[in-house]
């Protein structure tokens, strides 16, 4: 069997030829309502196909959040697995927005779920919470090495409560976040150009003390509806820069549901983007 590439230089080569930004699908029922759909299957069906047939031959990165799938049991899990077999074969990295985390034997059966290639809903990526230990995430990040796919920790979310967590200290003074980031670090040394595990670190944090050279991606969603611009990345990532992939949910979905309109939005956010991190 031939290896598969990695995550992280499938990655890079999306965000130097594409852009760096990654587009949310995330059919809120307001959203539905707003595209002029019933929030029922049906609107989500319409919806998410519209979404993946504007975007999915020209950004990087489309971030299916499972929720609003799952909300609609198994025929909302159809239209995800089929919205994830889309868009990949129309050249988008997918990644599943599931943010999973349990014990190690638990975590193997949602590796089993995203990252192994013969489960339906095997993507590019996925996103998990480290909250029970960066060691119980192995058996995803195991998964994803030997499938030629990423994981994206939480690290400094975007949400203000997430400080009381992600901030507090660790017995050698490094904060919660810092251990994580510390840990892909480890995870990613020697990958080049890019390593396949990243961190999420919020685009609406302003700054962070933080150091973020992980020598992998470090998602930004924020912008848009929770307030943050793509003039705010420099300041945030520095000299991290050039592995950053800013993304957006409902900023570019309510340009919906006109695909011309989708397209439009994705485009202008991409250039804004690439300008604030040059
Ligand atoms: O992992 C994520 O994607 C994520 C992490 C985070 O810290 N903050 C955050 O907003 N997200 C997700 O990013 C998306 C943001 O949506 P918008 O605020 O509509 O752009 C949602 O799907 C969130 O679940």
């Amino acid at each position: 069997m031939t290896t598969p590439e990695p995550f992280g230089t499938r990655l890079r080569h999306a965000m130097d030829t594409r852009g760096a930004l990654c587009a949310g699908i995330d059919p809120h029922a307001a959203l539905l309502r707003e595209w002029g759909l019933n929030d029922d299957l049906a609107g989500l069906e319409r919806f998410t196909r519209t979404v993946v047939e504007a975007l999915a031959d020209r950004v990087a990165v489309l971030k299916p959040q499972s929720a609003f799938f799952e909300r609609f049991g198994s025929r909302g899990l159809a239209v995800l697995e089929r919205a994830v077999a889309d868009a990949r074969a129309a050249g988008a990295l997918v990644l599943l927005d599931a943010k999973r985390g349990d014990i190690g034997s638990t975590m193997a059966a949602y590796a089993a779920t995203y990252l192994d290639p013969a489960s339906p809903l095997f993507s590019d990526a996925v996103t998990v919470s480290p909250y029970l230990g960066y060691g119980s995430l192995r058996p995803a990040l195991d998964a994803a090495a030997a499938s030629g796919a990423g994981v994206f920790v939480l690290a400094l979310t975007s949400n203000p409560e997430g400080a009381e967590v992600q901030g507090a200290r660790a017995a050698d003074g490094r904060s919660l976040a810092q251990v994580m980031l510390d840990h892909l670090a480890a995870e990613n040394a020697g990958a080049s150009p890019l390593g396949s595990y990243g961190a999420v670190v919020g685009a609406t944090l302003g700054h962070t003390e933080a150091d973020l050279a992980i020598n992998g991606p470090l998602l930004a969603p924020g912008i848009g509806a929770q307030g943050a611009t793509p003039a705010d990345l420099p300041a945030l990532f520095g000299e991290q820069a050039r592995n950053v992939v800013p993304s957006v949910s409902r900023g570019i979905l309510r340009a919906g549901p006109s695909p011309a309109g989708l397209r439009e939005t994705a485009e202008r956010l991409t250039d804004e983007i690439r300008t604030a991190l040059a």
